[in-house]
């Protein structure tokens, strides 16, 4: 069985305004319905967990109506981080197999990226999709900085897929400020993660910044 487990439980406070950003529509549609068909694309018969705000549940619903959107999924309640969020969601995962863990609002994630974290994590258990640093890296040392080597990091992306046993078991550690993805927290069980290559348009849709991002790569055709 593959699981997607579409985390969208967040406050959204770098994005600010009154609509929650998971559902800003980009080119008239809201952005978690173009992430959770990503999904479908990839396997029509994939099993896709949506966790969001328990408050906001009842507006999805509402937004899936106005839209005539129809994809099966399952809703799970929003956690005080993201890491109680997947949690909550994982509680769904009832069966053995693979699970992509996705940020709900990473829409522009392609085809090829999906299929490909999915395929290797059946063979490696932990992969993850991340990119190139195409600036240059200081780190901060007090009040100085250095310049280090950026051929020695990677920006991360989603999703993070991951064998389900695996991934349920790591989500049973306490909690620690450190996990700010499921990679760290299946690491911090001393297990390897595998990199694979992301690809650049899947932006995290963070700031208003980013909708101009998303809304010239829907215009560009660049997705
Ligand atoms: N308690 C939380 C926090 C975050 N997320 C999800 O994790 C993803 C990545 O988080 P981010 O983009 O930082 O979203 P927010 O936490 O909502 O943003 P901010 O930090 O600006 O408040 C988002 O899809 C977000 O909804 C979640 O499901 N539950
Ligand atoms: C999971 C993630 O998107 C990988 O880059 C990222 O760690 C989420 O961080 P955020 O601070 O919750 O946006």
């Amino acid at each position: 069985m593959e699981y997607a487990l579409i985390v969208a439980g967040g406050k959204g406070l770098r994005m600010g305004g009154e609509l929650p950003k998971q559902f800003l529509p980009i080119g008239g549609k809201p952005v978690l319905m173009r992430t959770l068909e990503a999904f479908y694309a990839y396997n029509p018969e994939i099993h896709i967990i949506l966790v969001l705000p328990h408050s906001q549940q009842s507006y999805w619903t509402e937004l899936c109506a106005e839209h005539s959107f129809s994809l099966p999924h399952t809703v799970a309640d929003g956690g005080e981080t993201r890491f109680h969020s997947v949690k909550n969601g994982l509680a769904y995962v009832t069966t053995p197999g693979l699970v992509g863990v996705h940020d709900g609002v990473r829409p522009f994630v392609s085809q090829e990226v999906i299929a490909c974290c999915y395929e290797l994590a059946a063979e490696k258990k932990a992969v993850i999709p991340v990119i190139d640093v195409v600036e240059t890296v200081r780190h901060l040392k007090g009040e100085e900085s250095v310049t280090v080597s950026r051929d020695e990091y990677k920006l991360v992306q989603t999703p993070q897929v991951f064998d389900a046993d695996l991934l349920k078991q790591a989500y049973e550690q306490p909690y620690t400020s450190f996990f700010t993805d499921d990679a760290s927290v299946v690491e911090a069980m001393g297990v390897s993660v595998y990199l694979a290559a992301g690809n650049r348009e899947n932006i995290k849709i963070t700031t208003p910044f980013d909708l101009k991002i998303a809304a010239a790569l829907l215009d560009s055709c660049l997705i």
